[in-house]
């Protein structure tokens, strides 16, 4: 048997490390906001920002120069103690550089060692498949141990590879660390050999186009969802494990339009969050991935419709049974995890 026992699957992998989790903790979290550590102007905000988004992440990774990694580092360890992550709610995680490269082990090392006490998560790019998650699994264990943490460190993995998406549920089941899994649509485009250079979002090119007509007036053509597909079957992947989904960046920072289209269509198919790379995708973020006022008020008139979950019921037309009893409960416990953070949403949940 190559799997591990399921008693085994949650013992430490290093003597004195914290005990994995079992359950996940509860957040809402809605966008991650990536900060390039190194960039001294941008630090400085973390403070104002971190109570305003529901994760900040320090970006180790791409779009941190070669040449800044070491600056990226020591601006990350110094963003674990520019706020109180554990005490005020904010998830304080980083993106490290690749297993292969030659700054993981000190990304990871350092993090650990030096700011593991407010890290919530490490976000590993480009998996490939299980063995990635076991390697920073075992790896961080001994680190833990060594810096005398009590709370496990999680962690994010980024479909960016064919491989790693050919083996998405085996990479969402690697580890009691897995908290969730979040699309890469550039690096994912660019290792399918997919033509386009966009960060996520269409391409006019992708279309479906009508039928001839008889009369030889114009077709209609509609453009059409690039990554529903990856989407929808890493969501399965995420739900199966009993982890969250995520879509990734959205790259066309002037586009709010195309940026909010592209987080509603994550959110609809089952997606927490987002990434936001810019100050003005945090609010398209927030507002996409808090559930629609309407929509909570529906559902909890469904739940009262069926207070112990069975039956059927009529309401506004609308056949209500089990199943939809389940989808009202999915939006309205959303719905209570952002009013406890959000007191305008929370008055428009309620009034
Ligand atoms: C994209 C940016 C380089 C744009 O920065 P800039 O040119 O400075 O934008 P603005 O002039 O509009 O900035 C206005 C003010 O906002 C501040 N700012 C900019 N970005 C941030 C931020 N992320 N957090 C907080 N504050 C920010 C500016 O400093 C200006 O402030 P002020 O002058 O005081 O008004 C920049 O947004 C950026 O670097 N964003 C992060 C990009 C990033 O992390 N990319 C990597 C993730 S995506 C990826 O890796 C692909 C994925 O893995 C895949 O494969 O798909
Ligand atoms: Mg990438």
């Amino acid at each position: 048997m190559s799997q591990k026992t399921p008693r085994n699957f949650f013992k430490p992998l290093a003597i004195g490390a914290p005990e994995p989790m079992r359950d996940l903790p509860v957040k809402i979290e809605r966008m991650i906001h990536f900060v390039p550590p190194h960039l001294d102007k941008v630090r400085a905000k973390v403070p104002d920002m971190a109570p305003k988004v529901d994760v900040i992440l320090a970006n180790l990774e791409d779009a941190i120069p070669a040449d800044a990694k070491d600056a990226a580092r020591a601006g990350a360890i110094e963003m674990a103690n520019m706020y109180d992550w554990q005490g005020k709610g904010t998830g304080f995680w980083s993106r490290v550089n690749p297993l292969n490269s030659p700054w993981f082990q000190d990304d990871v090392s350092e993090l650990v060692l030096k700011a593991g006490h407010q890290l919530d998560v490490i976000m590993l790019p480009k998996v490939e498949g299980p063995w990635d998650i076991h390697f920073a699994d075992q790896y961080v264990a001994q680190l833990e141990a060594k810096a005398g943490l009590t709370r496990p460190i999680l962690f994010h993995a980024i479909l960016e590879t064919a491989q790693g998406m050919s083996l998405v549920e085996e990479i969402a089941l690697a580890s009691p660390r897995m908290q969730g899994i979040s699309l890469g649509p550039a690096d994912l485009a660019a290792d399918r050999k997919m033509k386009t250079t966009r960060v996520g979002g269409g391409h006019p090119f992708y279309r479906v186009l009508e039928d001839p007509h008889a009369d030889g007036s114009e077709r209609a053509s509609v453009q059409q969802d690039l990554w529903h597909y990856t989407i929808a079957r890493m969501v399965d992947a995420c739900r199966m494990a009993g982890i969250n989904a995520f879509y990734g960046p959205f790259g066309d920072i002037s586009d709010l339009d195309a940026c909010e289209q592209q987080f509603r269509n994550a959110f609809l198919l089952g997606c927490a969050g987002a990434w936001s790379l810019h100050p003005n995708q945090i609010d398209i973020a927030k507002r996409v991935f808090s559930p629609d006022p309407d929509e909570v008020k529906f559902a909890r008139r469904i739940l009262e419709a069926m207070p112990d979950g069975t039956g059927v019921a009529m309401l506004d037309g609308k056949m209500q049974d089990d199943a939809t009893w389940k989808q009202a409960k999915v939006i309205a416990d959303l719905a209570d995890l952002v009013a406890a953070k959000d007191p305008d949403l929370a008055a428009a949940y309620n009034n």
